[in-house]
């Protein structure tokens, strides 16, 4: 058949195509539109991005957004519907467009935010997380379509996208012919041959465009390609699963592309499984179906949908097809390579040619289900009718004799140019390149009109934008700066960790000023690193702190020795009612000063003992020295007064004697030295201090008094400073079961040891934990208050040290809240890391410690806080990110009206207690994530979860019960049959990740 038989429509309609790539596609396809307007779309070089609605209303014409006057609907997406619309922005010549207006969050969305992962967003979170999955996909939508400027690709216009309003408005250029009507109702084509070529040519001219612009579309097919107004061009549109290629892109003139926006290269959201079930290509059915055939799924079969998984009816309709063995021609599609490439725009090209030409599919299975269309479209061939198009033109069949050259039919060449592209290795598929120069494209066009179009079509569009030298050279820097910074993370992650002694006491005093600091410390600039860092850091702090003191202490003690020996110390606490209290052990060896150095030869000679975490300290020694030393000294006097809480005498309004202040300061190291006190290794002034106040002491102690268990206010103090299971399991301070322990002789000492080494600094220092003791069972009310010394209502680290002083140095009000804040000092002061390993977390352990904590309040203290709620988990707080006290709106906020616990005193159950705050925590997360910065999640948080929320934090999100769930998940879709509604189903665009 020559060419001189077919209409002479294609050149002439090539023609045009030309005239149009060279100026604007809207300007001079669609004859309604006036001059002054197509001048004014002309003058359009960018996309319009308005973010805000000022206009809205109702009339009789329709309705109106901004200056659009929307008036009927063209069509109904899976995201949206679509509206004629008039652009009144001349209002003497409306425009017409294309609004598609979308919701951004549809009820999916709201259900798969419960069931997304409670971890903290990051850095590295895809931009995909940080919105709805509707709103990602409506923004990558509008990405993709703002660098579109092609006669035969839909263009966007105008987004409209104002945060108070629900949805999303795309304003595009409207196209009057609507979408390709490819066949009649009997499923015959209704366009004839040449027509078909001619929308071909368009297509491909606006495939090559997005190609060449990075932009795979994913979803040709008939619906998708629109005719103007005239009828004279199609355009493609519906960029709804389309995907960005960085590497697509760049690959095409081996230039850096200019700066994209970053929702393109963001892949976090790209689903493997998207587009028509009839138009996909088998490289990603394959995944879907397994690459055998025989229903059973491949090796990524976990990926696929549940639809997708089933296996066809033992009767399927199948056989109508060829199957490869059979035609013997076909290439088995290889092994599984699910990419995502621009061959599968191909494939679904020659679907859509397939469908154009034949009114058909070639992969349509009579009544069968999706998964038959899968498997056909993996494993069997497809066969021709004997006529093609709207004017029956006869095909010849699949298999014909190549004719001589010259002498080829339409039909051969159509048949030749589906079989390239329906080539199921997509390796093998012919390209965009190819299918222009195919015979069949170029059939009816002169030799030199051929060429032109070939070559013409190649250069750049003029659409595309050429990036400008800046453009590239700052794509340039960019990208090596972006190297740079990765390469100096990584760098900072791997270094070994800087002790740095300062920083950690810094964290510890103030854990405001250390959050605002960690920047610049090592290794805390990446959240992840953050946690494990610390700790490794505040180890090797400890130890070499511990070294340094331990020097010190030798010396010091060495030369208070020798004072000592000279003008022995006139000590005079002598009273009645005084008892020793120090061990019989300590009391024995150590009669005199000088029989305490043969008494502890390592200590002595310098020697060392291995702790049990393994490192060499000389510990042990010295805490034995001290506690001999002080067996002289230690029977004291009791205080007067007991009754006392911290808050029923103003700070300000206590005595601040200097000498009160230093005589307790130094009879509590006195103390220490007895048995119940951990070691001092303090400077040159605290011994003078012990001096000092070894003469007298300001408060004399009873046998009677509750200040002889002073080890018992040490251990409260204890309990504010480490886990210890010793304690706990004792049932807290109150019932004196540690006391017991810690004065039966070489227990105690042993204890006493124990005691002075809380473990690593960091570890103690841990406020929930602090809190967790102190408000352990069995601890009264008073002890509470008292015992807590204030340190209910902040971090034991952030204890003011002048409070604490100025209660010491309150003799009359002294109590063991006093106590308690001079031994926190002390405490503070040494700082040392030793030998108690950890005990588990009794918070942990048992959750009614927990709840009893969450309820407690003081009565007659109204003004005492739950002991978890605000210092540690309110926002901004002590290193807490604010995600973390996002976390727990309503369990740890008193003042929460629907807070789930009852402070009155009745129990909640915890799980029901919880429920709704962490739903509430997934919504508000949802909501904030994007200002989420990398110091918001330190390591620390996520460990600490489970102390706090131990059913929460362990199990995975929470689950809705299951009569809420019914009412809110959707029932389980049935397995989609091909029956009456096929067509339109496998027409339509499925997405499946
Ligand atoms: N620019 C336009 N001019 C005229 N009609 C349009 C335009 N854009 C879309 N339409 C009509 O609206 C219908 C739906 O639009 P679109 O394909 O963009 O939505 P969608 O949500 O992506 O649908 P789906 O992915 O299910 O095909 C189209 O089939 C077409 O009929």
């Amino acid at each position: 058949m020559s060419a001189s038989n077919h209409p002479p429509l294609a050149v002439g309609s090539h023609r045009h195509s030309q005239i149009q790539r060279q100026g604007d596609a809207s300007a001079s396809t669609s004859n309604t539109l006036s001059s002054a307007a197509a001048a004014a779309r002309r003058e359009r070089e960018h996309v319009l991005e308005t973010s805000t609605i000022k206009h809205r209303s109702k009339t009789d014409e329709g309705r109106w957004i901004n200056t659009y006057l929307i008036k009927k609907q063209l069509g109904k997406g899976q995201h949206g519907d679509v509206y004629l619309a008039y652009d009144h922005r001349d209002p003497e010549h409306p425009q017409p467009v294309a609004v598609k207006q979308m919701r951004r969050k549809n009820k999916q969305d709201k259900y798969n935010n419960l069931r997304r992962s409670p971890l903290p967003s990051s850095p590295h979170t895809g931009l995909a997380d940080h919105v709805s999955a509707t709103e990602y996909k409506i923004r990558k939508e509008i990405a993709i379509m703002k660098k579109i400027n092609h006669p035969h690709v839909v263009r966007l216009l105008e987004v409209i996208d104002d945060r108070m309003d629900e949805r999303i408005y795309m304003v595009m250029e409207y196209l009057g012919g609507g979408e390709i009507k490819w066949r009649t109702t009997d499923n015959e084509p209704a366009l004839r041959v040449d027509q078909v070529r001619r929308i071909c040519r368009d297509v491909i001219l606006g495939l090559e465009y997005l190609h060449k612009q990075g932009i795979i579309h994913r979803d040709i097919k008939p619906a998708n390609l629109l005719w103007t107004e005239d009828r004279r061009m199609v355009k493609i549109a519906d960029f709804g699963v389309s995907h960005y290629s960085y590497a697509l892109h760049s690959s095409h003139d081996g230039t850096i592309p200019p700066e994209e926006d970053p929702l393109l290269k963001d892949d976090s959201g790209l689903t493997r499984f998207a587009g028509t079930p009839m138009f996909l290509a088998p490289e990603i059915v394959e995944g879907n179906i397994g690459s055998t055939g025989d229903g059973v799924n491949g090796a990524d079969g976990a990926e696929s949908s549940s639809t997708l998984n089933q296996q066809p009816p033992a009767t399927t309709s199948l056989p109508q097809l060829p199957s490869p063995s059979e035609s013997g021609t076909v290439t088995p599609a290889p092994p599984r390579k699910s990419n995502i490439t621009k061959a599968i725009d191909v494939w679904a090209f020659g679907v859509t040619l397939y469908g154009l030409l034949f009114g058909k599919m070639p992969f349509m299975v009579e009544g069968g289900t999706e998964f038959q269309i899968y498997h056909a479209i993996r494993n069997l061939d497809w066969n021709v009718p004997e006529t093609m198009g709207s004017d029956r033109i006869p095909v010849g069949g699949r298999r014909q004799r190549k004719p001589r050259k010259g002498e080829e039919t339409e039909g051969y060449l159509v048949v030749d140019l589906l079989e390239k592209l329906l080539e199921k290795d997509a390796n093998k598929r012919i390209t965009l390149e190819g299918i222009k120069k195919h015979p069949w494209i170029l059939r009816d066009m002169s030799e030199a009109d051929a060429q032109n179009w070939v070559s013409g079509t190649r250069k750049e569009e003029p659409g595309a934008r050429t990036p400008t030298e800046d453009e590239t050279r700052g794509a340039v820097t960019k990208i090596i700066f972006s190297y740079i910074e990765k390469g100096k993370r990584i760098f900072r992650l791997l270094r070994p960790p800087r002790p740095n002694p300062s920083a950690a006491s810094r964290r510890m005093n103030s854990p405001r000023r250390s959050r605002s600091r960690k920047g610049k410390e090592v290794g805390v600039q990446s959240a992840p690193s953050m946690g494990l860092h610390r700790h490794r850091s505040s180890a090797e702090v400890i130890a070499r702190e511990r070294q340094k003191k331990d020097r010190l202490l030798r010396a010091q003690v060495s030369k208070a020795q020798l004072r000592k020996v000279q003008t022995p110390p006139p000590i005079d606490i002598g009273t009645s009612s005084s008892r020793s209290i120090a061990t019989t052990k300590s009391a024995k060896s150590s009669t005199t000063q000088g029989s305490q150095f043969e008494a502890f030869p390592m200590w002595n000679d310098g020697g060392s003992r291995k702790n049990r975490r393994g490192s060499v300290t000389s510990r042990g020694t010295l805490d034995s020295f001290l506690t001999a030393g002080s067996a002289s000294s230690s029977q004291v006097p009791s205080p007067i007064s007991y009754d006392v809480s911290p808050q029923s005498t103003p700070i300000e309004e206590r005595p601040r004697s200097r000498a009160s202040i230093s005589s307790m300061f130094s009879w509590l190291r006195l103390n220490r030295s007895s048995t119940f006190f951990g070691p001092s290794p303090q400077g040159a002034e605290s011994e003078a201090e012990a001096e000092a106040s070894s003469a007298t002491l300001p408060v004399p102690v009873s046998n009677s008094s509750p200040f002889r268990h002073s080890h018992d206010v040490r251990h409260s103090i204890s309990l504010s400073q480490r886990r210890s299971a010793d304690v706990f399991g004792g049932g807290g301070v109150g019932n004196g079961r540690a006391y017991s322990r810690q004065s039966s002789g070489s227990d105690g000492l042993a204890l006493a040891v124990r005691a002075s080494s809380w473990g690593e600094f960091e570890e103690y220092a841990r406020p929930s934990e602090d809190h967790t003791s102190l408000y352990s069972e069995g601890v009264d009310n008073e002890t509470y208050l008292v015992g807590a010394g204030g340190v209910a209502r902040s971090p034991v680290s952030s204890l003011p040290t002048s409070g604490a002083l100025s209660r010491v140095s309150s003799s009359i009000s002294l109590g063991p809240s006093a106590l308690s804040a001079a031994q926190m000092l002390l405490h503070r002061s040494d700082r040392e890391g030793g030998d108690l390993p950890s005990a588990p977390d009794p918070a942990s352990q048992d959750p009614s410690i927990l709840q009893r904590q969450g309820q407690y309040r003081s009565p007659g203290h109204s003004s005492v806080t739950s002991p978890l709620s605000r210092p540690l988990y309110s926002r901004g707080d002590s290193g807490y990110s604010d995600q973390q006290s996002l976390a727990y709106p309503s369990v740890f906020d008193e003042d929460d009206e629907g807070s789930s616990l009852n402070h009155s005193g009745q129990e909640t159950p915890l799980e029901t207690a919880f429920q709704p705050s962490t739903s509430q925590l997934y919504q508000e997360e949802d909501e904030e994530s994007s200002d989420d910065s990398e110091e918001n999640f330190p390591l620390e948080v996520k460990t600490r979860r489970p102390s706090v929320t131990m059913s929460e934090a362990s199990s995975p999100p929470p689950r809705r019960r299951r009569s809420e769930s019914r009412s809110t998940m959707a029932p389980p879709a049935p397995p989609p049959r091909m029956s009456s509604e096929r067509s339109e189903r496998s027409e339509r665009t499925v997405v499946c990740s």
